[in-house]
């Protein structure tokens, strides 16, 4: 394993959502920068989000988007909310569940079961058709929700976890890809409050978080059209409640492309003249380093060249025929 877990003065910090063990954990393994480093393995999204914006650690990595269940909404709302934070990488886990018990339990003797409530989500058909009056024990992540089937008098009488976790454990499988959908990815993505945007690599991702302007007709479709004016793909848009009333909602955008690609900054520029609140969550390079390709009218040179000629018509070169 990289990492430890002793804290030493002025160490470099990661936190994640442990303990050893969970995809959390196998996404920080991911993360080149955090070899050697402390791991810090928190409860849940809003510590180890809490550790960056206190500076007790220099990252975090935190479930963000699933292919099964959608965006992480505790993550989403998190980072609207949290100021000073940004997204620097992202990294994919396959995600694969097995169904744990203390040795010696059979499948009949299973009522309750410890599961992470995204887990729990990615699994319910298997569920529901095997253990139809099974109830639902929320854990705090994968892998603590096997280890509490060991602790003093245990409620839960089995566990959905990571498969491997019979390694770590003494828990036994009592049946495995239990998960509904068998290419589950989980998408991570490491937080960190360093305004410094990584470079641009020509396969990159950018997040915003967009609030539209209220009882104005239309104006969903006004967002879009920042994005589809400048040739910009969105690979996830997904809205919260923003929470202080009904019917109000923010838009989570993630985008092709990188906040130096000359078409990504002007469509931020239209959602910033537009918007009432545009919140800049980072360019970062894309996990499957799928190079992003736009048609020639969205190249760069496209966008400096108009901003050229307009540039010289207003100093007062003639306009070319
Ligand atoms: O990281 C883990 O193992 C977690 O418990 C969170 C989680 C739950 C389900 C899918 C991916 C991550």
């Amino acid at each position: 394993m990289s990492g430890s877990s002793a804290s030493a003065p002025h160490a470099v910090t990661y936190s994640y959502l442990g303990p050893v063990g969970t995809f959390t954990w196998a996404a920080l393994r991911q993360v080149p920068e955090a070899a050697g480093q402390v791991w810090r393995s928190v409860n849940n999204v809003g510590e180890a989000l809490d550790d960056v914006v206190t500076g007790r650690s220099i990252g975090a990595v935190i479930a963000i988007e699933n292919s099964v269940e959608g965006g992480v909404s505790a993550t989403q709302d998190a980072l609207a909310n949290i100021p000073g934070l940004r997204i620097t990488g992202e990294y994919l886990v396959p995600v694969d569940f097995v169904l744990v018990a203390r040795p010696g339990t059979t499948l009949a003797d299973v009522r309750v079961i410890a599961a992470h409530p995204v887990a729990y989500a990615q699994c319910h058909l298997w569920l529901d058709a095997r253990l139809p009056e099974h109830e639902h024990l929320p854990a705090t992540s994968n892998v603590s929700a096997a280890a509490q089937l060991l602790a003093d008098n245990p409620i839960a009488d089995a566990a959905v976890a990571p498969p491997g976790i019979e390694k770590e454990h003494a828990v036994a499988v009592l049946a495995e890809h239990i998960g509904d959908n068998p290419n589950a990815v989980t998408r991570f993505v490491l937080v960190t409050s360093s305004t410094t945007i990584p470079p641009r690599t020509g396969a990159d991702k950018t997040s915003v978080i967009v609030e539209l302007p209220t009882d104005q007709p239309g104006a969903l479709v006004e967002m879009l059209e920042q994005f589809a004016t400048r040739g910009v793909n969105l690979s996830l848009l997904e809205s919260r409640p923003i929470g202080d009333e009904l019917g109000r909602y923010r838009f989570v955008i993630d985008l092709d492309g990188h906040v130096l690609d000359e078409r990504v900054a002007d469509a931020l520029l239209g959602l910033k003249r537009f918007s009432p609140k545009v919140l800049f969550l980072g360019s970062y390079p894309r996990a499957d380093k799928v190079a992003v390709t736009v048609t020639s009218r969205y190249d760069d040179e496209v966008f400096i060249d108009a901003r050229d000629w307009l540039r010289g018509l207003i100093s007062g070169e003639p306009d070319e025929p």
